[in-house]
């Protein structure tokens, strides 16, 4: 019986990139088993990002990013190994390592030449396979993802990563402010996917909305769009905008069914948005045949509402006004900046 051979290549993975997934997978073609090892400590990883001003990325995400990299690869095992000290110690990391995998180690693998000596001291029964030293398959590194940001390096971010870094942007407002339209066109311009208000879905597929939509319907509603919303962030080219969130949906159960839900309360405090874009309503009322809320006098006062109960959940709201080309123009603006930040 022949033995089997058992490799291992290591990392810090801040961020994965299209170049580590490329070295893994190459590995994993040249062995019988291969382990991924995460490296980490906490401290070091946040001094390595803040030097290029790069947001601290958590062991545990990163680890997750591995795994899901390599779920369909049946010969590749993914393990975290912490170490204690702010400079990387090679004979205690390697110590480590090996006590992690705890099998004899025949190749590990690195993209370089540098690392040789060190491999040789610590490893000295294995081979040290070189993978695209001179990264000609996928030029890219990670210092200069961290140094530049993910954005302008998308296509080089693997797609099990790129849901952590796409951006957030929620449309919110009372009835009739555009943000439905609003939210298609930005999706439009910036080349990316949009979530529909899923209210209003399920409202269309009734086929009516006052005095139909019940209590029991709103936690539907909440999950339905949460759903939406993961697969959109999941196909988004760095953003994705969202028409409508939870305090929204909270304002309609008061309006429409005199009900204050505290499911929407728990998904109002768990969510996270990059930007709360919240559209005026002062461009023309446009009736739908699904609203009902049209007198000025109305409008306004369910305006004033709706920014009351964002207010009281503590969320702040960048306003845009005007007509819908002024509206579209401020979000663009708003946006960018948004890249700009980081
Ligand atoms: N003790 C050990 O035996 C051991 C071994 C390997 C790694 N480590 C840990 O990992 C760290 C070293 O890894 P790193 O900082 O280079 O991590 P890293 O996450 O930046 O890269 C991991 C590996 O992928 C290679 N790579 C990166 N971009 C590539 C590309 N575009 N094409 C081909 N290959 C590419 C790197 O050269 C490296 O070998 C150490 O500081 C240590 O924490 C430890």
């Amino acid at each position: 019986m022949t033995m089997k051979t058992v490799g291992f290549i290591g990392g810090k993975y801040l961020p994965l990139h299209r170049g580590h997934i490329y070295t893994i997978v190459r590995a994993a073609s040249s062995v019988d088993e291969l382990y991924v090892i995460l490296s980490h400590n906490e401290d070091r990883d946040r001094e390595t990002c803040e030097k290029s001003s790069f947001p601290y990325i958590p062991a545990d995400i990163r680890l997750r990013w591995l795994h899901e990299a390599t779920k369909e690869m049946g010969n590749v095992r993914v393990l975290s190994v912490a170490d204690t000290t702010k400079d990387y110690d090679w004979e205690e990391g390697s110590r480590l390592i090996k006590a992690a995998i705890n099998k004899k180690i025949d190749v590990v693998f690195s993209s370089e030449s540098a690392y040789d000596a060190i491999f040789k001291s610590n490893y000295p029964d294995a081979k040290h396979i070189l993978l695209d030293e001179e990264r000609k398959i996928v030029p890219i590194s990670a210092t200069e993802i961290r140094e530049e940001g993910v954005y302008a390096h998308w296509n080089d971010i693997p797609e099990c990563v790129r849901p952590y870094f796409v951006k957030k942007v929620v449309l919110v407002g009372t009835e009739s402010c555009g943000k439905s339209t609003l939210t298609r066109n930005l999706a439009s311009v910036y080349n990316t996917t949009f979530v529909k208000e899923y209210g209003r879905t399920l409202c269309e597929e009734i086929g009516g909305c006052e005095g139909i939509i019940q209590k029991e319907d709103y936690p539907i509603i909440a999950y339905g769009h949460k759903m939406e919303e993961k697969e959109a962030i999941r196909k988004a080219n760095k953003i994705v905008f969202i028409d409508t969130e939870a305090t929204v949906t909270q304002y309609y159960s008061h309006l429409y069914n005199n009900c204050h839900q505290k499911v929407l309360d728990e998904i109002i405090a768990e969510q996270s948005y990059d930007m709360y874009l919240y559209l005026e309503p002062d461009v023309p009322w446009v009736d739908d045949g699904l609203r009902v809320h049209g007198e000025q006098y109305v409008r306004d006062e369910n305006n004033k509402l709706l920014k009351e109960m964002f207010k009281q959940n503590n969320i702040e709201l960048t306003v845009i006004s005007g007509t819908y080309e002024e509206k579209l123009n401020q979000a663009i603006d708003l946006v960018d900046q948004l890249f700009r930040e980081n």
